[in-house]
């Protein structure tokens, strides 16, 4: 491949999206480029955890052709899914963070998973992540001494550590009030305009009103684009 051409962040052909056999999506097709933002939505129970658990290798690809961020998901050994983590971020709805361990510690066990050794650069990446989700000096709390809006900002950070290629985001703003939830899209978008995709499933149909961009839709097992296909929003 030309180093000119952009390969796609995320390239999906005819893949199946299965829930213990049954499927959940069928027929699946479509790419996400590098630095696209991308909105996943659908009804509760139309297959979006389902599809960015397969996009992650949290779920198996059983039929079709699944690349991210460079790793075919289809051929992916297990060995091999702690690397391409390193290439994504992951982002829940429940923030996910070990209680009983400080901001800091919390970011240090995942550097330190993935391969970070040099304290200078590791100190000095960790007040990098922080000060990029608009947290300042905050290392020494705990999780429980820190707002919602907060936790997820620290969540953000620890996936901004090894500079993914894309974000998957399920349902970031689920447990956030909406002034707080406004705040949090608006990180994304901000890191999203620095280069990094973006795929983040959501309820939130004012953000897809307000902060228009490409949308994913999964309805009655089949995926809906934006770009080739309508979009009701509605139903
Ligand atoms: N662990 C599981 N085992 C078996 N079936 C599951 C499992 N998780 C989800 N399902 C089923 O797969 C289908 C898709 O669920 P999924 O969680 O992907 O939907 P969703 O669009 O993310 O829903 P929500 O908006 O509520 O998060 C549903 O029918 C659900 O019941």
């Amino acid at each position: 491949m030309s180093v000119f051409s952009e390969e796609p962040v995320v390239d999906v052909q005819n893949a199946y999206i299965l829930q213990e056999y049954q499927t959940v999506l069928g027929k699946v097709t479509f790419q996400i480029t590098k630095g696209e933002f991308v909105y996943l939505i659908g009804r509760t129970g139309s297959g979006k955890s389902s599809l960015l658990k397969t996009l992650y290798a949290d779920l198996p690809l059983r039929s079709g052709e699944m690349k991210v961020a460079g790793y075919s998901i289809q051929k992916i050994k297990r060995a091999d899914i702690p690397f391409l983590r390193r290439k994504i971020g992951i982002i829940f709805q429940d923030f996910q963070l070990f209680p009983d361990r400080s901001v800091a510690d919390n970011l240090l066990f995942v550097m330190r998973a993935t391969g970070w050794t040099d304290s200078a650069r590791i100190k000095s990446r960790l007040a990098e992540v922080l000060m990029r989700v608009g947290l300042g000096a905050i290392g020494t709390k705990m999780p429980h001494q820190l707002s919602g809006g907060e936790q997820q900002r620290v969540v953000i950070a620890r996936a901004l550590l090894n500079e993914p290629q894309i974000l998957f985001a399920d349902e970031p703003t689920g447990n956030l009030d909406p002034e707080v939830s406004e705040g949090i899209l608006q990180l994304f978008m901000e890191i999203n305009r620095s280069g990094t995709a973006v795929l983040m499933a959501t309820h939130n149909h004012n953000f897809l009103k307000q902060h228009p961009a490409r949308i994913l839709k999964c309805q009655s097992g089949k995926l809906i684009d934006s770009l080739t296909d309508e979009i009701s929003l509605t139903s």
